[in-house]
Order: C-alpha cells, then structure tokens, then sequence
C-alpha cells in the first residue's frame, strides 16, 4: 500500500474586488451609497457595516438564483447567523401579488424577525418586489440592492421606488422605500442575454435628454463599446447614470415634480408593456421606443427638430431597441390613450408627458389627445 498525501483541490479563488467608484445618494437620514466595481459579490467585506441583525433573506429568481446565490450567501455567512434563500419565477409576468406573497410566506415561515436584512439579488423585477417586501415585512426591515442587470445597475437598483404591476398598469401598487446600500458588481454582466443588455441600454440612453447632453454626446461616439460591453465603457455609463439619477432623487425623493423627468419615454412605454402583456416587451424595450415618440411629441411642440429625433432614433437602434411602436389591438390609437390615462403623472384625467428640448432639459406638460393620437399613428407599425 503507498501512502500518499491528499491533495486538496484547490479553490476556484474569485478575482480580487476592486471598488471603482462610490456614488452617495444624499436623503439626509436614509442617505446611501451606490457602490461600482468588480468582483463584489464574493468579498465579505463589501458586506460589512450594514444593519446588524442575526438573519439575512436572499431574494433572487430561478436564472440568477444558479448563477450568484452560492456566492453572494458564502460572502454573507460570516455576517449573519442565518441566511435565507427566498427563489422567485423569473420575469416581469411575476411582478405580482402572489409571487410577492410567497417572500412573505417564506420570511414568515422561517420565524425571519423585524431586524432581518432582504437582499435583492438580480436585476429589476427582483429589486422592485424585494423593496415592496421589504417596506412591508413587519412594518418595515432594511434592504440592500444587488443588481445584476444593466438596468437595474443605471436605474432601478437607486431612488426607492418599489413596486408591483396591476393587470391594468404598471408599478401600480407599491411604496418609496430606500435601500440602505446598492452594489453594483459589473462582473456580473457578462451572463447577462443580449436582448437583456440591450434594455438596460434604453434606461442610459434616457438620461442624456433629460439632463445632460454632453453625456448623450458620449453615448452616441461610445455605443459600439457599450454593445460590446466594454469594461471601462460600462464602468462610466453606469457611473454616470448613477450620478444622474442619484442627483435628481437628491431633490425629489418622492415625484413632487422634478423626479417626473425620470420617467421619459415611460408614458408610452408603460401603455406597451400593459397592453401586450407583461413580459412580451422588456421594460428597456417599451421605453426605448417610448423615447423615440416623446422625442417625437417635442418635436410637434416645437422643442426639438426633426434632425435631433432621427439622432435619438438612429441611437436607440443602434443599441438593439425597437423604434416602431406595436399595435395594441384593433383601435389601437383609443387602447394607448386609454392605458396612458392611468400613468401616474396623470392629474385629473390628463395625460402629461416628460418632453425634451436639445440642450438636455426635460419638462412634464399636458399634451392634447389629438397630438398624442397623430404619435401613435406616425411612429406606429411594429408587431
Ligand atoms: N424602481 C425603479 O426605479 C425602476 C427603474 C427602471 C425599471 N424598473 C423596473 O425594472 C424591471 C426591469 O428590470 P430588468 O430589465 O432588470 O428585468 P428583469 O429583472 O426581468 O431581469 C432581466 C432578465 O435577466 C435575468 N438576469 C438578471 N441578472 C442576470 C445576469 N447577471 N445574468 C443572466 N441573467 C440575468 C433575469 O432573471 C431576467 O430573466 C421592470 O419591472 C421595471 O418596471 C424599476
Ligand atoms: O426612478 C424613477 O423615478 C423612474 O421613473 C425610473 C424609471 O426608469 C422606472 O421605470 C420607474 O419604475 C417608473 O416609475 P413609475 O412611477 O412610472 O412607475
Ligand atoms: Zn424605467
């Protein structure tokens, strides 16, 4: 018999995490930091200092749940003496109250208490419930934001809005609830589906026309990297977006006014994502034709000329998204004004609209059906 020594395999290490940028979202007493890099997800250190409290509940779905839970739980463990895995169907036909309920039942089940700390770990759909949840669980727990998608890097991940959709309209019922930190790990990006990609870019896109035109400048001259998923190219997009959004959430933390210039392109999009059906459009798709028909609007206002909408249209094809608008059904033009009727930014019966000007300023106005109605008929013919 030889006897020889066992040899261990050697652990898959995980790159080092490198922090490449910390943007503060300033809301006084639920001020948070955004924190940008690669590799965070595995470091336990990226996870100190957070809320003290003996269990933590992981929130994910059956497509992230393969990829990051393993890791992000070992990173968690030496923080919590429990940690929970709450794993939802995956896709916005899920943002709904029962698969919200199941993150109640599965808390509760488990004796979570007031203290546990939620992390929602994926992209929008996964930050929207989990934040709902979390603003609801006993009254109230603290939550972290774990986005794995573009889109929930550049946006939905910051500002505290939380949601789940109705039959009848998007993000209907929900709550303003901050999360107590964001991390954005960009190694996770590239698992991430091109479509997938593609509709986070529509959410980068938006803010440029809305509040900085030398950024909308870098985006056209950098969209074949950021296609390519360029890692210094990504950095900066989701950097920026982050700024951006964290700037105007700084001041408008729940839609008195100005908040509303987030929602540009949202007026048409929403109607497309609830009129086709949850999930048949992404979020990023619907919007990034919304944004091509507000753009469009503005400019039968007079704020924009037609060569600066063949720019914006000419960008958010280049970045995958569709520019023509789906039909919604026989009387299609009636079924949009119909679901836009029910947006938020609605007041008594009117439709407003977030509409751009060319230096990168936005404001929300009330648009008569007739002109909305040419949009539609104009920009329409998509299937
Ligand atoms: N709260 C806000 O401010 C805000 C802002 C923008 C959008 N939203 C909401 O966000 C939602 C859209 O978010 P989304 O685009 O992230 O969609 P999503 O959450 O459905 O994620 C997209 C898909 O990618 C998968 N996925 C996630 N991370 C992955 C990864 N790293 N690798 C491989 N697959 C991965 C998901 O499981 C899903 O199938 C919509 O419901 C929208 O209303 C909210
Ligand atoms: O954070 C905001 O404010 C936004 O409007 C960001 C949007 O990209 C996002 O889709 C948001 O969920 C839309 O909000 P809603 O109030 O129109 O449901
Ligand atoms: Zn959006």
């Amino acid at each position: 018999m030889t006897t020889s020594a066992v040899v261990a395999e050697a652990p898959v290490s995980a790159p080092a995490a490198t922090v490449l940028h910390t943007v503060t979202i300033d809301l006084g007493e639920r001020s948070y930091p955004i924190v940008i890099g690669a590799g965070l997800l595995d470091d336990p250190a990226t996870w100190a200092g957070l809320p003290r409290a003996s269990c933590a509940a992981i929130v994910t779905n059956t497509v992230v749940a393969p990829l990051y839970l393993a890791r992000l739980r070992a990173a968690l463990q030496p923080h919590y003496a429990r940690v929970l895995e709450v794993v939802l169907p995956d896709g916005e036909a899920h943002k709904d109250w029962p698969t919200l309920n199941r993150i109640f039942d599965a808390l509760l089940a488990a004796g979570a208490d007031r203290k546990t700390v939620l992390f929602a770990l994926g992209g929008g759909v996964i930050g929207d419930m989990t934040g709902f949840a979390a603003a609801c669980y006993m009254r109230g727990v603290p939550f972290v934001q774990v986005p794995t998608t573009l889109l929930a890097q550049v946006d939905s991940s910051v500002g505290g809005k939380t949601a789940i959709n109705h039959p009848l309209g998007k993000n209907m019922i929900g709550a303003f609830y901050q999360p107590a930190r964001v991390v954005c790990d960009l190694a996770t990006l590239v698992t991430l589906p091109p479509r997938e990609f593609a509709a986070g870019l529509a959410e980068v896109i938006k803010y440029g026309p809305i509040a900085d035109a030398a950024f909308q400048d870098w985006v056209e001259a950098n969209i074949e990297r950021l296609v390519a998923r360029d890692a210094a190219a990504l950095a900066y997009a989701v950097r920026r977006s982050c700024e951006i959004k964290a700037a105007v959430v700084g001041q408008d933390e729940r839609e008195s006014g100005l908040r509303a210039i987030l929602n540009f392109g949202h007026t048409f999009g929403h109607a497309i994502e609830a009129g086709l059906g949850y999930g048949v459009w992404l979020h990023g798709e619907a919007v990034g034709c919304g944004m091509v028909m507000a753009a469009e609007l503005s400019r039968r206002l007079g704020l924009v000329s037609a060569a600066w909408v063949a720019r914006l249209e000419r960008l958010v094809a280049a970045a995958g998204l569709p520019v023509r608008a789906p039909t919604l059904g026989a009387d299609n033009t009636a079924r949009y004004l119909e679901l836009m009727r029910i947006d938020k930014k609605a007041e008594g019966g009117e439709i407003r609209f977030v509409l751009v000007n060319e230096a990168g300023q936005a404001m929300v106005r009330p648009v008569p059906d007739a002109l909305v109605a040419e949009v539609i008929e104009a920009r329409g013919s998509a299937t």
